[in-house]
């Protein structure tokens, strides 16, 4: 990942309304998905709004990890892989889900574990939207999403202080 310059702030209001426009979109894809795959951590939120609304009730999880607090991407590991049940035959009408695509190599990853599924991510970035095959927001690539379980409400200076000095 490039070095991060901006930051784009999701509230709880938006990712959901943002999740739910993926479910939306892939409504019109898939009228009946087999199962999600969830990409943990972060793809466990999205996969929750995207199951309610497409009523998808099987849900796998495979656990990878790669950033160390934040900004900096560390090894990636996978920490759990996906049921053999699944993999079987590619993962022909599973969804997998992520909140996010930033360099791709997540998705790579899990992909090359199921060729055969459709994935989902909210939010990608340039590098990582090769990988995707549905999303909703793209945001620079030297952008950091912060996203709602990761914030805090918290006291905001008022502008003319800062531009006061
Ligand atoms: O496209 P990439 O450069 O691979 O980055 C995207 C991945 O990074 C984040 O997960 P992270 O590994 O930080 O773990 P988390 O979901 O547990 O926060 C995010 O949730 C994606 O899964
Ligand atoms: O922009 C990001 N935000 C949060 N987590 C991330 N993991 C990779 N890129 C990002
Ligand atoms: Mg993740």
């Amino acid at each position: 990942m490039s070095a991060t310059e901006k930051s784009f702030p999701v509230s709880w209001d938006q990712f959901h309304r943002d999740a739910r426009a993926l479910a939306w979109r892939l409504s019109g894809i898939n009228g009946d998905w087999k199962a999600i795959v969830c990409i943990t951590r972060g793809g466990l939120v999205p996969a929750a709004i995207i199951a309610r609304e497409l009523g998808v009730r099987l849900i796998e999880t495979v656990c990878v990890a790669s950033y160390h607090e934040y900004s900096e991407q560390g090894q990636l590991k996978v920490l759990k892989e996906v049921s053999a049940e699944l993999t079987a035959d590619g993962g022909k009408d599973v969804l997998i889900v992520d909140d996010l695509t930033d360099t791709g190599k997540t998705a790579r990853i899990v992909r090359e574990m199921l060729p055969e599924a459709h994935f989902a991510a909210v939010y990608a970035k340039p590098m990582g939207r090769p990988l995707v095959d549905t999303f909703i927001t793209e945001v620079s690539q030297d952008t950091w999403i912060y996203f709602p379980w990761d914030l805090g409400l918290t006291f905001q200076a008022p502008i003319g202080r800062e531009t006061r000095g």
